[in-house]
């Protein structure tokens, strides 16, 4: 639950298309689901000077574009609560955000928490900070920023210092979507809950992990950030390097924030600097004719990526990565394959006959892949699937990955966030990858990547074939 504190919560790029697509959708989830404190003002910021009604039809059009069936009543307090500071924010200029600060915490409360949610691009990140702190507005406060938290070590570093020079390491709230989807909350859960798993949990029975998230996607609507940006940074040293680090983590002293904090950075702290030559990097044929982006592009919209884990528990275990836009089918699945019996009485075993995954899309699932025998008169042997749709589980109320981090933000839990710790390991396993990368191999779309991104994969291949 968040605190029952009223609490202002500042959207920076309030106008813009996570705000509009994630953020304010999910802070509707939350406020229909009761799970906001009774007080609270959302305060829109952004260059423009827009009046709140401006606002809230802004608001709206996005809600009813992302969310299913808004009924009036519900719009009707959401929206009442809504503001719009305008005019940016700048050191030089705080536009009209510090009056409108003001004039909320009169009508809710002096003591009133102050949320700062950072959804801008990346280049800004830094003079927000120190705009924060010039305006006396990062006293006491909590700031989210999105991701990427640094778009390259030289600018993580410029921003980690930014950042601790306005606010203290305890306010701050690093996003990574993925940590907050359900399925993602069952790994370790999965793990330390459930003696059947716990034990098999380790290089002695997984032969490999797979974390795959190909997408169907495009990248029409965010070419130039996209160009500027590419799969491995956009989600491989992002979200594929924080899902690894729940799989591979040291059970934590406990589900405590620092806790749980602290065994995800620290084996971050034990992947080995990627080989290259174990990286394919691909980009679809017709990229370079999407609007927005350079012709000549050399811009990566696939990679895959085996990642070496140092520890006693995963040497010598090949975790499998893989993302790319524009390719067969799009799936978000974490997978445990486990190693064949040595020495089986019925011969000759399939290489996926048993393998645990985690689907991390939508409500998210847990299935598991396991040999049987094929039911009747022969003796053949076949792979089975067990599904456990997450949604079917009693009680069930899931929430979307943003609803989640949304909330326990204001509950000031910070669990799911990342630290610089282990942001800054990030870097040192990205940097030979980034500074010397593979040459830029073409797919087609509707394909699965480079052919070459098929022999990473060893004699089990990809789990997800997109057929
Ligand atoms: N969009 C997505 O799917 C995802 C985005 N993210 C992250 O969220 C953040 C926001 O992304 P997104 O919403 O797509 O970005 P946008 O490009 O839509 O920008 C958000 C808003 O920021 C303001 N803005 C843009 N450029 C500047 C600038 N130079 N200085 C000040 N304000 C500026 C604009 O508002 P105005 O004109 O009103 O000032 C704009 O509407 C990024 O860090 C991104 O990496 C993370 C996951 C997914
Ligand atoms: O952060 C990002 O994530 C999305 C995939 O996230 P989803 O879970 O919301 O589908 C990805 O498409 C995008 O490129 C990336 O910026």
């Amino acid at each position: 639950m968040a605190s029952s504190q009223p609490t202002v919560f500042v959207l920076f790029g309030a106008t813009g298309d996570l705000a509009k697509r994630m953020v304010l959708p999910s802070f509707y989830q939350l406020h229909l689901e009761g799970l906001l404190p009774e007080k609270w003002v959302l305060i829109g910021n952004g260059r423009k000077d827009s009046s709140d009604d401006e606002f809230r039809e802004h608001v709206r059009s996005g809600l009813d574009e992302f969310v299913e069936n808004v009924a009036e009543d519900d719009w009707s307090t959401f929206s009442e609560r809504i503001r719009f500071a305008g005019n940016g924010f700048t050191v030089d200029d705080p536009g009209k955000l510090p009056e409108v600060v003001a004039e909320v915490k009169k009508d809710i409360g002096d003591d009133a928490q102050l949320v700062h949610y950072i959804a801008l691009p990346p280049s800004t990140f830094v003079d927000y900070t120190k705009a924060l702190g010039a305006h006396d507005l990062a006293d006491g406060a909590r700031v989210v920023y999105e991701k990427p938290f640094g778009t390259s070590q030289k600018n993580f570093e410029e921003l980690d210092k930014a950042v601790h020079e306005v606010v203290d390491e305890k306010q701050v709230y690093r996003i990574d979507h993925f940590l907050g989807k359900e399925a993602t909350q069952n790994l370790h859960v999965a793990r330390f809950a459930n003696g059947m798993i716990s034990g098999i949990w380790n290089a002695e029975h997984v032969a490999q992990v797979q974390i795959d998230v190909p997408e169907t996607l495009d990248i029409d609507d965010r070419a130039e950030f996209y160009d500027a940006t590419g799969a491995v940074l956009d989600m491989l040293v992002t979200h594929l390097f924080q899902v690894a680090a729940e799989v591979a983590m040291e059970p934590p002293a406990s589900l405590k924030a620092d806790d749980l904090q602290s065994a995800r950075e620290t084996v971050i702290g034990r992947f080995r600097p990627l080989d290259t030559a174990e990286v394919v990097l691909g980009q679809y044929d017709g990229y370079r004719d999407v609007e927005g982006v350079d012709e000549n592009s050399k811009v990566d919209t696939f990679v895959a990526a085996t990642l070496w884990v140092d520890t006693d528990r995963w040497r010598g275990v090949p975790f499998l990565l893989r993302t790319g836009k524009m390719l067969g089918v799009s799936e978000q699945r974490v997978s445990l394959v486990f190693r064949k019996p040595a020495d089986s009485p019925l011969g000759e075993l399939p290489e996926d006959g048993a393998v645990l995954s985690f689907d991390l899309s939508g409500d998210g699932s847990i299935d598991i892949a396991m040999t049987v025998k094929e039911p009747g008169p022969d003796f053949d042997l076949s792979v089975g699937h067990l599904a456990l749709p997450l949604e079917s589980v009693p009680d069930a109320e899931p929430l979307s990955p943003y609803a989640r981090l949304i909330l326990d933000v204001l509950g000031g839990d910070r669990s799911l966030f990342t630290r610089p710790d282990g942001l800054a390991h990030v870097w040192d396993v990205a940097a030979p990858l980034l500074g010397d990368p593979p040459e830029v191999k073409p797919y087609a779309p509707g394909s699965m990547g480079p052919a070459e991104a098929d022999e990473l994969a060893g004699p089990c291949g990809w789990l997800i074939t997109g057929k």
